[in-house]
């Protein structure tokens, strides 16, 4: 089945990676988009090599790059769940390129974040630390749970991820910390409580707590739990397939191509 030149082509960065082979799958089955491009870091073994054969299967007419400009010159969207540095350079070479920029690298920085705003003049940018439905779901639940309750109900965040996983607490922990902050009408910073250890004095009314596990294959897990005396509410999502965060950043992918340039989220893309 052949594809029309109107559909959109789509880069994938950081292609040999969990989240960029789940990316190549659900753009391939889609077929709502043409994957037209894969990077790779300089020197790593897939480049020059067709991304079908280096992913196991058969050829697929794309050979991976490490030229991202090149590769987004000839794309309408980029995909890139990468690392920060790779993503800050990519957001300024993909506003270049006028692609959309989808973004779903966690672990970036005040300064990282300030550079892809500077990039988010001359393009679209969607980035969020979640891609899928449930948890921006979720997000939208934790807001109003939390300006539902006052601060007789302590909050505290505990996130679950694979061993392979290089940032704490998680995106999606911080998507999640900051709506329940916004529920109370303060900002994050004001109400962070970061991991506990030691001689940690009790608990500080109307902060917010984060804790992180790390093991095994854990696709991510994520509890906002909402303690008073006597009762606990607990909001929670599991995510038990990458496919689901894939399948987020095409539909954001697919929804920038008539937007103007700024900065977007998944809320903006679902309409929550
Ligand atoms: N927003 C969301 O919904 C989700 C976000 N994530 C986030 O996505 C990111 C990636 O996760 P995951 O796929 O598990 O991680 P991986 O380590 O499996 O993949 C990252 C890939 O990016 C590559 N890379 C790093 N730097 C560059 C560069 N300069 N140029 C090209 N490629 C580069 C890595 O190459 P190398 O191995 O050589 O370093 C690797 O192949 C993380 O920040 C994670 O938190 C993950 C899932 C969902
Ligand atoms: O690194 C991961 O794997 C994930 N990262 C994102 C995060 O930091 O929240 C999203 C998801 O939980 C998987």
């Amino acid at each position: 089945m052949g594809m029309s030149e109107d559909t959109p082509g789509i880069v994938v960065t950081g292609v040999s990676g969990r989240m960029g082979q789940m990316l190549v799958r659900v753009i391939r089955e889609s077929g709502r988009a043409r994957l037209v491009g894969a990077v790779e870091r300089a020197g790593h073994d897939w480049i020059g090599r067709d991304l079908g054969e280096a992913m196991g299967g058969a050829p697929i007419g794309v050979t991976v790059t490490d030229d991202p400009l090149q590769a987004f010159a000839r794309a309408q969207a980029v995909i890139d769940f990468t690392a920060p540095a790779a993503t800050v350079e990519f957001a300024a070479l993909a506003a270049q390129a006028r692609a959309v920029h989808v973004i779903g690298t966690t672990g970036l920085s005040d300064d990282d974040l300030a550079r892809i705003r500077a990039a988010a003049r001359h393009a679209v940018i969607i980035r969020a630390g979640n891609m899928s439905l449930g948890v921006n779901l979720l997000v939208q639940l934790t807001r109003k749970v939390a300006a539902a309750l006052d601060e007789d109900w302590d909050i505290e965040i505990v996130e679950a991820h694979h061993r392979h996983k290089v940032d704490a607490p998680s995106g999606t922990a911080l998507m999640l910390g900051e709506a329940a902050a916004e529920g109370r009408g303060k900002p994050l910073q004001d109400l962070r409580d970061p991991a506990r250890e030691g001689i940690t004095g009790p608990r500080q009314r109307g902060h917010i707590g984060f804790a992180a596990i790390r093991g095994g294959d854990v696709v991510g897990e994520h509890d906002v739990i909402f303690a008073a005396d006597g009762e606990r509410i607990v909001l929670r999502h599991v995510a038990t397939d990458r496919a689901i965060f894939a399948r987020g950043a095409l539909r954001a992918a697919l929804w920038g191509q008539d937007k103007k340039p700024g900065e977007y989220d998944m809320l903006d893309v679902l309409g929550l």
